[in-house]
């Protein structure tokens, strides 16, 4: 895979930095979580192919511990707000100095720098501050964020891992480590650059709600089909509107003009009753085949029966029997496979992990018994 070899210690966060260790974990890396002690049970839910050890890090030998985990490795990866490894010693001036070839990638929600560095927030409030939350939402309606998609997925662990992959390659020349600060505004907004770059189209020149690509458009929505499901339209381009059209059984003489704003809503009262009319299967064997650009909005356990993402095995089910979606991209010659298995416990892996990083059989038992780490393979074994 593209990433064996890479070595990575993550510590435990809420969202976004375990999909980091996702991704980087499902294309080959081998990525150690670093959890807390006397936890019942992980929030990590993205740990797919990850390791865990559990360390109390408010003693110092625990963080000397970390310290040694983290200048053998190649990537440490925190999600901590701005200063929390400073206070531990274990900032990326300390960690660098004694590894040089060192990637620390910090994921924080406003970076390392500015008023905000050091404040709480979550995807929501990020978001708002890229700029782009101020765009999502209906027509006279209040703004509403899409899931916690934009800012901790996509603008956060997303584009961590793309740092700390461009990161790698730039090392693979250079021989030197670096700090990757990933703010998730940031990212959020460069993910969007597209909403800035596009203005000059004329594409968001009204309201929030009322533009071509933000459900204003009656050719660019979802309808509700007779059965309670819906279907997704995306039929832009003129070529592609006339077979939406034509598969509605509708005549274009009878429809006001495509891009004529001011008819969007009659025409979106057509789709909507036409639309009312067959069941989303009934749909699917009209425009399935078409460039009508129509498609079924499938639930999360529709997906995988769905024959086109069957044919491509774009989601699997795991050994727990959970559906999930394969690693995307498809890397020809070494594409990711992720791990089928089942997460690992907390600290499970901190007895294994402790050996291979060269603390004798001894150090692991007083850090044991003074409670400094945790180790759960009993647990795994049951
Ligand atoms: C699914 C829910 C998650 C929702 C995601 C949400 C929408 C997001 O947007 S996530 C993005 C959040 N933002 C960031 O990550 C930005 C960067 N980070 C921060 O800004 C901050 O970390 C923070 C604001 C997120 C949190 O601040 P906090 O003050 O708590 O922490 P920090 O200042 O960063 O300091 C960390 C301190 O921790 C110490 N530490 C770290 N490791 C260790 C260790 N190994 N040992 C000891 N100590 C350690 C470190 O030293 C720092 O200490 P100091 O402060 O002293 O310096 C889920 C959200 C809530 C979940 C639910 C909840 O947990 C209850 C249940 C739990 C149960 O187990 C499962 C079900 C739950 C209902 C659970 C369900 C879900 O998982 C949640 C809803």
């Amino acid at each position: 895979m593209a990433l064996t070899g890479v070595r990575v210690i993550e510590l435990a966060g809420l969202a976004p930095a375990p999909f980091c260790g996702m991704i980087l974990a499902d294309f080959g890396a081998r990525v150690i979580r670093v959890d807390r002690t006397k936890v019942a049970m992980t929030v990590d839910t993205q740990a797919r192919g990850k390791q865990s050890v559990a360390l109390n890090l408010k003693s110092p030998k625990a963080v000397a511990v970390l310290k040694r985990l983290c200048v053998q490795s190649d990537v440490v990866l925190e999600p901590y707000r701005k200063g929390v490894m400073e206070k531990m010693g274990l900032g990326p001036e300390d960690l660098l100095k004694e590894n040089p070839r060192l990637i620390y990638a910090r994921l924080t929600g406003y970076g390392q720098s500015g008023s905000y560095a050091r404040a709480a927030g979550h995807d929501i409030n990020y978001l708002a501050m890229s700029g782009l939350l101020s765009m999502l939402g209906r027509s006279s309606d209040k703004p509403y964020a899409p899931l916690n998609l934009v800012a901790d997925f996509a603008g956060g662990g997303l584009m961590c891992a793309f740092g700390i992959v461009l990161a790698l390659l730039e090392r693979s020349r250079s021989g030197q480590g670096q700090i990757i600060d990933a703010s998730m505004v940031e990212g959020a907004a460069y993910v969007g650059s597209f909403m800035w770059k596009s203005r000059s189209l004329g594409l968001w020149n009204r309201l929030r709600g009322e533009n071509m690509l933000d459900s204003g458009a009656p050719f660019y929505d979802t309808y509700r089909t007779s059965d309670g499901k819906y279907v997704a339209v995306g039929a832009i381009e003129p070529q592609f509107y006339a077979e939406l059209v034509r598969g509605l059984g509708l005549d274009d003489a009878d429809l006001p003009s495509q891009m004529s704003v001011s008819d969007w809503l009659q025409l979106r009262q057509t789709f909507t009753r036409v639309f009312a009319t067959k069941t989303q299967a009934e749909w699917g064997r009209i425009f399935d085949g078409t460039d009508a650009c129509v498609t079924p909005v499938l639930s999360l356990d529709e997906v995988l029966s769905h024959p086109h993402n069957q044919a491509r095995g774009s989601f699997f089910k795991d050994s727990q029997g959970e559906i999930s979606p394969r690693p995307a991209p498809i890397l020809s010659r070494s594409p990711a496979e992720a791990c089928r298995s089942r997460d690992p416990f907390i600290g499970e892996h901190t007895r294994a992990v402790l050996k291979e990083y060269g603390f004798e059989q001894a150090q692991i038992e007083q850090l044991l018994s003074a409670g400094i780490i945790e180790c759960n393979e009993a647990k795994a074994r049951l």
